[in-house]
C-alpha cells in the first residue's frame, strides 16, 4: 500500500484550513507547501494539527541551512515529517534528521535540483533519512519534466526507505508510480485544481490503498479458511465422508476497495497535465486564490 498526500499549496490561510477540512478524510498526509508555510508560519501548523489528529502532517520546509534548529520548533509543533533540501550541507541533512528522531517523526530528503541524485540518496539513506522525495517542482513541471525517471532509479536502489514522489501526479498516473515503487503519493494541483478536491482525493487514494486494501482484508478470514479446511480434512479422515459443501463457514470475500474509496463518490475529476498543472499562476494554481473559492 502507498499513502497518499495532499500539497496544500495555497498562501490563503483560511482558504488553506477549509480546503484540508474537504480533502483530509480521503488522504493520510496533510502536507502545508512551501509558499503557504513561508506565507502563514507555524500559527497554521498549529492550527491544521488540532483539527485534524487523524492525518499526519508534513511540514514542507526545504531548509537549506541551520537543519536541526529551523526543523525543531515545527516538530514541536506537531509536524510529523519535514523536508530538507538534497541539496544542503550535509551537516544541514543530519541536523534535520537528528531533530526528527529527537521527537520520534521524521526527515525527509528533498531531490529537488540535486546533481547526482543516485549517490545523494545513498548517503543520505546511510545517513538515517527516513524518506527520500523524489520531486519534479513547479518550475521544472512548466518547463516539460517528470519524476518518473528518478522515481525508477531510486526505488532500484532498494534502500529500505520510504519513497515519496511529486510533481505532476494525478489519479491517471498512480498506479504507475506506486507499481514504480513510490510509498508516498503527493498529488497537489490534481486535487486543488479539480472541480471536487474531495472525491478526486478519495479516487487517487484507492488507487494508492488498492492492493494492500484487500490483502489486507483477506488476512481476516485466514482463521475461517484454515478452520474449514481442517474440518473438511477431519472428517475425510475419521469419517472417510466429505461434509456437504453448505456445512462449511461461508467465507465471503472482503470489500477490495480502501475506505477513502467508500468515503467519497467516484469522481470524474479531470486533472491537468504535470506541465499544465505546473505554473503556480495565481488563477491556475496553488489554490491560493481558488482554494477559498473550491472550500465553501
Ligand atoms: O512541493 C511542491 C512544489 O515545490 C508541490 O507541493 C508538489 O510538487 C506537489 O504539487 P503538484 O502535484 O501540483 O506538483
Amino acid at each position: 500500500m502507498a499513502q497518499t498526500q495532499m500539497a496544500l499549496d495555497s498562501l490563503d490561510f483560511d482558504g488553506t484550513v477549509a480546503l484540508a477540512t474537504k480533502v483530509a478524510p480521503h488522504v493520510d498526509i496533510l502536507e502545508i507547501g512551501t509558499p503557504c508555510i513561508k506565507h502563514n508560519g507555524i500559527k497554521l501548523l498549529e492550527v491544521l494539527r488540532a483539527k485534524f489528529p487523524n492525518n499526519k502532517i508534513l511540514v514542507d520546509l526545504k531548509t537549506m541551512d541551520a537543519g536541526f534548529y529551523e526543523a525543531e520548533p515545527f516538530y514541536k509543533a506537531g509536524a510529523d515529517i519535514c523536508t530538507v533540501l538534497g541539496t544542503a550541507d550535509i551537516g544541514t541533512i543530519k541536523g534535520v534528521i537528528d531533530v526528527a528522531n529527537k521527537y520520534g517523526k521524521k526527515a525527509q530528503v528533498d531531490l529537488i535540483n540535486v546533481a547526482d541524485k543516485k549517490a545523494r540518496t545513498i548517503e543520505v539513506a546511510k545517513l538515517g533519512a527516513h524518506i527520500i522525495g523524489v520531486h519534479t517542482g513547479l518550475d521544472q513541471q512548466a518547463a516539460g519534466q517528470t519524476p518518473f525517471n528518478d522515481l525508477g532509479m531510486v526505488a532500484a536502489l532498494n534502500l529500505g526507505v520510504d519513497i515519496s514522489v511529486a510533481g505532476g501526479v494525478k489519479a491517471a498516473t498512480t498506479q504507475q508510480v506506486k507499481d514504480a515503487g513510490a510509498t508516498i503519493i503527493v498529488a497537489g494541483a490534481a486535487i486543488y485544481g479539480a472541480a471536487d478536491p474531495a472525491a478526486a482525493a478519495a479516487e487517487i487514494t484507492a488507487i494508492a490503498h488498492g492492493g494492500a486494501a484487500s490483502a489486507g482484508g483477506a488476512k481476516k478470514f485466514l482463521p475461517w479458511i484454515i478452520g474449514a479446511a481442517v474440518l473438511v480434512l477431519l472428517f475425510t479422515l475419521l469419517g472417510g465422508k466429505k461434509p456437504e459443501a453448505t456445512e462449511a463457514p461461508v467465507v465471503e470475500a472482503p470489500a477490495a476497495t480502501a475506505p477513502a474509496a467508500e468515503a467519497a463518490p467516484a469522481p470524474a475529476a479531470e486533472v491537468t497535465a504535470p506541465a499544465e498543472a505546473a505554473a503556480p499562476a495565481p488563477e491556475a494554481a496553488p489554490a491560493a486564490e481558488a482554494a477559498p473559492e473550491a472550500a465553501k
